[in-house]
C-alpha cells in the first residue's frame, strides 16, 4: 500500500490523481491532501478519503473546513509550513505536486528532501529552480517521475535505463503540442480574446492558469524548460513540433533514424497512473486509443511570430541563472491579469518580454534568490500593468 500526498487536491490533476486512488484502494492510501480555498471541495474529499491530514491556505479556511468537517478524525492545517510538513509526513511514499504555480516549489522540495517519490506535475517548481532543484534529486537519491504528459511521454519513450542525464543513441527530443484554441488565428483576431475563449483548450480539460498559457503556447516554453532540466539537453535539442490532435504526447528521436511516440487518448489519468506505478502498469478506465476513428494524426512547425513566449523561453534558459525564475513569475502575473480582463491577450506575451529584459539575471546559487528573483519579477510586471499607457 503506498501512502500518497496530494499537494493540490482541489485542481485538476488533484482530482485525476483522486480517480486514480479510488480506483485502486488495494495500492493507494490519501494519507494528506492540499487546496488553498476550496472548501466545499476539500470537505468532500475529507468525506470520501478520509485522510490523516489536511492542509489549507489560510486559518479561515481551514476553520470553515474543519466546521464542515466535524466529526471526521483528521488534523486540519494551513500554511506554508504545514504544506511542507506533510510533503514529508512519516506515512506517506509519494508526493503528487499538483500545486498551481511557484507556490509548489517549497513543498515539492520538502517531499525529495524526505526522500519521497516525486510525481511532477507543478512545472513552474522545476523551471524556477531547475539547477537547485535537480540537484537535491541527485542529493537524495530520490525517485522523480514527470506527469506532464509531454515529459511523461518521453520519459516512456527512452531507452529504460537511458533516463535522466544519459540519453545515449538520443539525437533529439520531439516536444508536441497543441497549438491551443488559437492555433490557426492571425494576431488581429487574437488582440480581443476573452478568458473564457482562451480557456477553452481544443483537447484537455486544466485548471485556469495551464489553459491560458496552452493558448499562448507559454506552457510550451516552460514544457521546454522542464525538459531541458529533466532530461539533460539544450532548447537546441528539443524540437518543437505541433500537433493539434494531442494524441503522441511527444517522442524521442535517435541517431539512426528510429522515433519512438507515446500515443493515447488525452486524459491525465494515463501519466499519473504511470507515475504512481512505475515500473509497473495499472488500469485507468480510459478508454483504449481508437487510431481508425482518430484517422488523421497532423504535425507543424510553431509560428514564433504569433506566439512569441516559446521564445522567450528558449531565451531564458540561454540566459541562465534567475531568468527562468523571472520570466515565469512575469507570466504568472500577467496570466491573472489576463482573467481579470485588466490587459489583453498578446500583452501577456509583450509584458513577460519587457520584464525579462528589465531585471538583471544573477546565478542561481542558494534558493533565496530564486525567491528574490520571483518577488522582483512580481513586482515590475505588477508595476508595468499599473502604469497607464503601458504599451
Ligand atoms: N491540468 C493538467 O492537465 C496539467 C497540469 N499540469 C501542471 O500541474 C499543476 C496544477 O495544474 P491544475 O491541476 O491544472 O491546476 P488547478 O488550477 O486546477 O489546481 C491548482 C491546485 O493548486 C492549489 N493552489 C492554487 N494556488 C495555490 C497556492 N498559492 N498555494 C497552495 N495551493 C494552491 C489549488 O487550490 P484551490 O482549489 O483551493 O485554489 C488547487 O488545488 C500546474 O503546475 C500545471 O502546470 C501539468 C500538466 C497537465
Ligand atoms: C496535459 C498536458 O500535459 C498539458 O500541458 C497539455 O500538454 C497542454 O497542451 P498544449 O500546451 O500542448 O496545448
Ligand atoms: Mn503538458
Amino acid at each position: 500500500m503506498q501512502g500518497i500526498c496530494l499537494l493540490g487536491a482541489t485542481g485538476s490533476i488533484g482530482q485525476s490523481t483522486l480517480e486514480i486512488i479510488a480506483q485502486h484502494p488495494d495500492k493507494f492510501n490519501l494519507v494528506c491532501a492540499s487546496a488553498h480555498s476550496s472548501v466545499d471541495k476539500m470537505a468532500d474529499i475529507c468525506q470520501r478519503f478520509k485522510p490523516n491530514r489536511v492542509v489549507m491556505g489560510t486559518l479561515e479556511a481551514r476553520d470553515e473546513l474543519a466546521r464542515k468537517c466535524q466529526g471526521l478524525d483528521i488534523s486540519f492545517e494551513w500554511g506554508e509550513d504545514a504544506l511542507a510538513d506533510i510533503a514529508a509526513d512519516d506515512d506517506v511514499d509519494q508526493v503528487m505536486a499538483a500545486i498551481m504555480g511557484f507556490a509548489g516549489l517549497k513543498p515539492t522540495l520538502s517531499g525529495i528532501r524526505a526522500k519521497k517519490r516525486i510525481l511532477l506535475a507543478n512545472k513552474e517548481s522545476l523551471v524556477t529552480a531547475g539547477q537547485l532543484f535537480m540537484d537535491e534529486v541527485a542529493h537524495h537519491d530520490v525517485l522523480l517521475l514527470p506527469i506532464d504528459s509531454e515529459h511523461n511521454a518521453i520519459f516512456q519513450s527512452l531507452p529504460q535505463h537511458a533516463q535522466g542525464a544519459h540519453k545515449k543513441h538520443v539525437e533529439k527530443l520531439l516536444l508536441t503540442a497543441s497549438g491551443g484554441p488559437f492555433r490557426s488565428w492571425s494576431l488581429e483576431e487574437m488582440r480581443h480574446v476573452t478568458p473564457e475563449q482562451a480557456c477553452k483548450h481544443p483537447n484537455w480539460s486544466m485548471g485556469q492558469k495551464i489553459s491560458i498559457d496552452s493558448a499562448s503556447l507559454m506552457n510550451k516554453g516552460l514544457e521546454l524548460i522542464e525538459a531541458c532540466w529533466l532530461f539533460g539537453v539544450t532548447p537546441a535539442e528539443v524540437d518543437v513540433v505541433v500537433h493539434p490532435e494531442s494524441i503522441v504526447h511527444s517522442m524521442a528521436s535517435y541517431v539512426d533514424g528510429t522515433v519512438i511516440a507515446q500515443m493515447g487518448n488525452p486524459d491525465m489519468k494515463i501519466p499519473i497512473a504511470y507515475g504512481m506505478t512505475w515500473p509497473e502498469r495499472i488500469t485507468t478506465a480510459v478508454p483504449a486509443l481508437d487510431l481508425v476513428s482518430v484517422a488523421q494524426l497532423n504535425f507543424e512547425a510553431p509560428d514564433l511570430e504569433r506566439f512569441p513566449n516559446l521564445q522567450l523561453a528558449s531565451d531564458a534558459w540561454y540566459a541562465g541563472g534567475t531568468a527562468m525564475a523571472t520570466l515565469n513569475a512575469a507570466n504568472e502575473v500577467s496570466v491573472a491579469a489576463f482573467l481579470e480582463k485588466k490587459i489583453g491577450f498578446l500583452d501577456i506575451a509583450t509584458i513577460n518580454r519587457a520584464v525579462l529584459n528589465q531585471l538583471d539575471r544573477h546565478a542561481v546559487t542558494s534558493l533565496e534568490v530564486v525567491f528574490e528573483a520571483d518577488h522582483l519579477a512580481r513586482q515590475a510586471t505588477a508595476n508595468i500593468i499599473n502604469k497607464k499607457g503601458w504599451l
